[in-house]
């Protein structure tokens, strides 16, 4: 039996630039970069998730724009991560490390430049090919 775990993630963007997070080394998958976000609960929407990990990860307020092509991945037989990410730009605060050992902002050409996680990687794919539509104002 697959189970399918959905987690959201945002694609934080801020002078064209995007935000990147490194799994720190207590996080399973540590060492590899990331989204900002988690696993959605029962109770809430994808962009309820999003909006409450990235204050519990990041300390910031964010706002939701456009969904992104999702990406799923099985790191463990079985079970299949299924990656939904959000545009998003943020509202207010500044960042802080609660959870993640690392952050960067890249852009369009640093994008490969870090290690992602796999499932990651469709993603920096489609924003790399869609850069100039998504991500300038
Ligand atoms: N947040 C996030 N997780 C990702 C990304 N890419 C990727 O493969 N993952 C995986 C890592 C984890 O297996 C899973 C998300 O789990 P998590 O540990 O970040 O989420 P969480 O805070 O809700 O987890 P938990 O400790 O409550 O179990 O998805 C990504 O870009 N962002």
């Amino acid at each position: 039996m697959n189970k399918i775990i959905p987690v959201s993630c945002a694609v934080i963007f801020f002078q064209d630039k995007i935000l990147a997070v490194r799994r720190s080394p207590q996080m399973p998958l540590a060492g590899f970069w990331e989204f900002p976000g988690g696993k959605v609960e029962k109770a809430e929407s994808a962009q309820q998730c999003l909006q409450r990990e990235i204050l519990e990860e990041l300390n910031l307020k964010i706002q939701i724009g456009n969904e992104l092509p999702l990406s799923e991945h099985s790191y463990i037989e079985g079970i299949t991560i299924q990656l939904i990410p959000f545009l998003a730009q943020i509202n207010s605060g500044e960042i802080t490390l609660l959870e993640h050992d690392k952050y960067l902002w890249l852009g369009v050409n640093e994008l490969f430049e870090v290690n992602w996680a796999i499932a990651d990687i469709p993603i920096v794919q489609y924003l790399k090919e869609n850069w100039t539509e998504l991500i300038t104002d």
